[in-house]
């Protein structure tokens, strides 16, 4: 069942054209990678997606066209996680996460005990529940990033839309973030993540969105889209391709000199 649907997408940004014709479907249950080198344009479709960046084209959610959802009803369809993981003010880390719940609410309408066990789960799934008093933006980088995928989880959405959410992430909590997107995926969520870790993305995710200079060029599961031509046409680099204990592994192994 398709959940989002993006037809003929396009933006420009500072006068050039960013983003060019992309169009895609996600249905519930998939756990999507969004990959390709730097300045491909994943932020920006991200962006665009959400109706935070300027763009053309048609963006549906379970059929209702995005640009005409209310606030709090996006809010309770979509979380999002920027690539930015400022925090502007010294709140604790609790009410960092009940932000997520926050953004469901009207103004003044307080948080009840379903919300209090959102963002305890959140929490546990994120191991920041030890952080639980400390003000926010005194956590280290990656502290802090678990801390806004918490805030991500608590909102409890059927869409998720998360920008390298692992970038700073030590190894185990990026493999434990990666497992929660999973359990949340095959809980029933569409969840849109862009990666850099070549080896996460397929490991984890049900399906890549390869994209090269504002375009999809490749879109299907890892085995398909992650080929050394690929790797070599869009990434210029050379990797071991590996099927090991059942898994499909990526290893990075030396940039092709042209
Ligand atoms: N505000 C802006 N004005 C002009 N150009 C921009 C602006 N923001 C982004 N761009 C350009 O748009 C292109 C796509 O950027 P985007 O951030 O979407 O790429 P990305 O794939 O997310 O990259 P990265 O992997 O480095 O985060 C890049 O060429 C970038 O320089």
């Amino acid at each position: 069942m398709t959940v989002l649907s993006v037809q003929n997408l396009g933006a420009m940004l500072g006068g050039r054209a960013v983003l060019n014709d992309i169009s895609f479907e996600a249905g519930r249950g998939e756990l999507i990678g969004l990959i390709g080198p730097n300045g491909a344009g994943k932020t920006t479709l991200l962006r665009s997606i959400l109706g935070l960046a300027p763009a053309k084209g048609k963006i549906a959610f379970d059929g209702r066209d995005m640009a005409a959802l209310r606030r709090t009803e996006k809010a309770a369809l979509i979380a999002y996680l920027p690539q930015e993981r400022d925090v502007a003010w010294p709140i604790t880390v609790e009410m960092l996460v009940s932000l997520g719940r926050r953004a469901l609410k009207a103004a003044f309408v307080g948080l009840n005990a379903h919300d209090a066990a959102k963002i305890q789960a959140a929490m546990e799934q994120m191991d920041i529940v030890g952080f639980r008093d400390r003000p926010a933006d005194a956590l280290s980088g990656g502290e802090r990033a678990r801390a806004l995928i918490a805030r991500v989880l608590a909102q409890d959405t059927p869409l998720i839309l998360a920008d390298e959410p692992v970038a700073g992430l030590d190894p185990a909590h990026q493999l434990g973030l990666m497992e929660s997107l999973a359990a949340e995926a095959r809980d029933g969520r569409t969840i849109i993540v862009s990666l850099h870790d070549l080896g996460l993305a397929a490991q984890y995710c049900t399906r890549l969105i390869l994209m090269d200079r504002g375009q999809v060029v490749a879109d299907g599961v890892p085995e398909t889209v992650l080929t050394q031509q690929r790797l070599s046409d869009v990434y210029g680099i050379e990797a071991h391709i590996l099927r090991l204990e059942g898994q499909f592994l990526i290893l990075p192994k030396a940039r092709i000199q042209r």
